[in-house]
């Protein structure tokens, strides 16, 4: 079996079943051996045809009918318990990766793609479900069955039994021997696989990309080098596999053919009275003794295809468990810390404390945020604004704690967020993600995402304040529109305002808008910010805008530049003070008068 941390408790949970199954696969396994014991009584009988020849034969075919009707109830029930067993093992362990998928930080999404993940969840699962139930079977019929025939075939004549046994060792210790270089070319081979569902997944989600740019046959290419490599890896394996399997299928036929040879020899000379010397021992078996002796090799053929089965299941299914336990074990860099503190009843007044930033695959010298230091009070609606790639983005991942903060520190109602709950921090903070990322769900389900209880008058309120009511109730299926892949596809300005109600329905102390109006029309983005000043009045609002119009008209706006914190002030006092903001500004009356000039 296969025997890792992971495995073992789900082993361990399910051993009644395993118990079961075993239970019924070695009963099997047992009085199968019964048949070849009753073949060579009837070849005896048949030759001797001794008085009471009928009833020793009635006897045995009652006995053969027993056996069937035990080895049908036998493998019913343990392909019920070992199948069933396996596949809650699966069941588990995807429940545990789904699980771990969660707590698992930006940090591990940027270092390890999506497809590979997916290919975890999908191939190396159903390797290991494989492995442990058909593998399983395996292992216990090759041990038990091998061992009872062997001890019959040694009780028959072990002289005889040796020249089966030889062969049937070296296929052990080469099975092996051969594992472990199987393991390493399946790994190999699901390696490959990743790159071949990271390319795959890529291609899917920018297919409208590709599209535009014409690339299909460029791309094809692309896919089709990966997809040779990956058929190359697969044909690697099979062929090894197919050897391996083909040479035990040999040996065995070979051993058939000499127990043949050397069985009917020995009984035609214990006939004639001249017994044959195998191994220094007279070998004595009667015509009836051979066809058992044939009859029992005939079901050690079965364990050892077994092994050779084995050795290709158990390879693979350690190569898919390490990528799995890889995955299980990797490390939770965002955690809650012992004695966490439960923020209750937020005000919203968050203070930025000389904190600095760099992403962990950034080289060392470069920092996306440098010694950022302000403070913005419960209750305010503040703007950030900058150049791109100036930092905004990451000054408010990082006041999620979606990336732990080294340098510095971020308050929250005075609590340093390393030091509190991260659940209550989350649940105290609406964020509108700058992707707009909506679920292929109906709009409803998408706007009550943060509790699904909410009741439709809530979800049309929000969707009111995001100003995208009057869109969704013009779609046929209104707020039951399926957005997302597999539904209508939905304007960047409409999944903005969706994502917004999102954020909005939450009703948390503390709401951030990352660029999320920048793909509405200068009416639409009058009206969110009028909700936001009359709705979110005494909570704290976050707006991030690429457009100085959006911030204009607020109290204080946050200026950024290169990571830094360039000024935080009035719109009125930042036009003398921030070189950023002035710019910002003047390209703004620059675009307003060519777009007059235009009209
Ligand atoms: N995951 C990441 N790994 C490494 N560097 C990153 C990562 N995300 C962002 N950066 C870098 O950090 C800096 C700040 O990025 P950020 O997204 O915070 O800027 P931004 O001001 O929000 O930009 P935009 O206006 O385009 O939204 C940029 O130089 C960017 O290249």
């Amino acid at each position: 079996m296969l025997f890792n941390k992971h495995m073992l408790k789900y082993y361990l949970k399910y051993s009644w079943l395993y118990i079961l199954g075993i239970a019924a696969l070695v009963a099997v396994d047992y009085v199968q051996t019964w048949i070849p014991d009753y073949l060579g009584e009837i070849t005896d009988i048949i030759k001797e045809q001794p008085s009471d020849a009928a009833s020793q034969m009635q006897r045995i075919l009652i006995m053969i009918f027993v056996v069937a009707i035990v080895m049908f109830a036998g493998r019913m029930l343990w392909r019920f318990t070992l199948f069933n067993a396996s596949g809650r093992v699966e069941g588990n362990l995807r429940h545990e990766m789904f699980l771990k998928s969660e707590k698992l930080s930006q940090k591990y999404y940027h270092e390890n793609k999506v497809g590979s993940i997916m290919s975890w969840f999908t191939t190396d699962l159903e390797t290991i479900e494989e492995y442990a139930g058909f593998g399983v079977v395996t292992i216990v019929d090759a041990f038990f069955l091998g061992t009872i025939v062997i001890v019959k075939m040694v009780q028959l004549d072990w002289a005889l039994a040796i020249v089966a046994f030889i062969p049937m060792i070296l296929i052990i210790i080469w099975g092996f021997l051969i594992e472990k270089f199987m393991s390493k070319l399946w790994l190999e081979r699901q390696n490959n696989y990743d790159e071949l569902y990271d390319f795959s997944q890529e291609n899917f989600t920018g297919i409208r990309v590709i599209k535009a740019f014409v690339k299909e046959t460029a791309n094809l290419h692309a896919f089709a080098k990966i997809a040779k490599k990956n058929q190359m890896k697969n044909v690697s394996f099979a062929r090894v596999s197919v050897i391996f399997d083909v040479l035990i299928e040999l040996i065995i036929a070979a051993i058939a053919a000499m127990l043949l040879g050397f069985g009917g020899y020995a009984v035609y000379h214990s006939v004639i009275g001249q017994n044959m010397v195998l191994f220094g021992h007279e070998v004595t078996l009667g015509a009836g003794g051979l066809v058992a002796f044939i009859a029992l090799f005939d079901s050690l053929i079965w364990p050892m295809i077994a092994m050779g089965q084995i050795v290709s299941m158990r390879s693979r299914a350690k190569a898919s468990l390490k990528r799995v336990s890889q995955f299980l074990d990797a490390e939770e860099d965002i955690k809650n810390p012992v004695n966490a503190h439960v923020l209750e009843n937020v005000s919203g007044k968050i203070t930025f404390n000389h904190f600095s930033f760099s992403y962990p695959d950034a080289p060392v010298e470069v920092k996306s945020l440098e010694d950022v230091t302000f403070e913005i009070n419960a209750g305010e609606t503040i703007g950030i604004v900058g150049k791109i790639g100036c930092g905004k983005t990451t000054l408010v991942n990082s006041l999620l704690r979606l990336y732990n903060v080294e340098k510095g520190s971020i308050l929250i109602d005075g609590h340093d967020i390393m030091e509190c709950d991260i659940t209550s921090l989350r649940n105290a903070i609406a964020y509108v993600p700058q992707d707009n990322f909506l679920f292929s769900d109906k709009i409803y389900n998408n706007i009550a995402f943060s509790d699904r209880k909410k009741d439709p008058v809530a979800i049309q309120n929000a969707a009111i304040f995001a100003d995208v009511h009057d869109n969704i109730a013009a779609f046929k299926q209104g707020y039951d529109t399926v957005s997302g892949e597999r539904g209508v596809t939905l304007s960047g300005g409409q999944k903005q305002r969706i994502s917004i109600a999102r954020a909005y329905i939450k009703e948390s102390p503390i709401m951030i808008m990352d660029d999320s109006v920048s793909a509405v029309d200068v009416k639409t983005e009058e009206t969110i910010l009028k909700n936001i000043r009359e709705k979110r009045k005494g909570k704290t609002t976050i707006v991030i805008a690429s457009r100085v119009s959006t911030v204009s008209k607020l109290n204080r706006i946050l200026v950024l530049n290169d990571g830094k914190v360039e000024a935080f002030d009035t719109p009125e006092n930042l036009l003398k003070v921030s070189p950023t903001y002035q710019r910002m500004v003047y390209l703004q009356e620059l675009e307003k008068e060519v777009e007059g000039g235009a009209n």
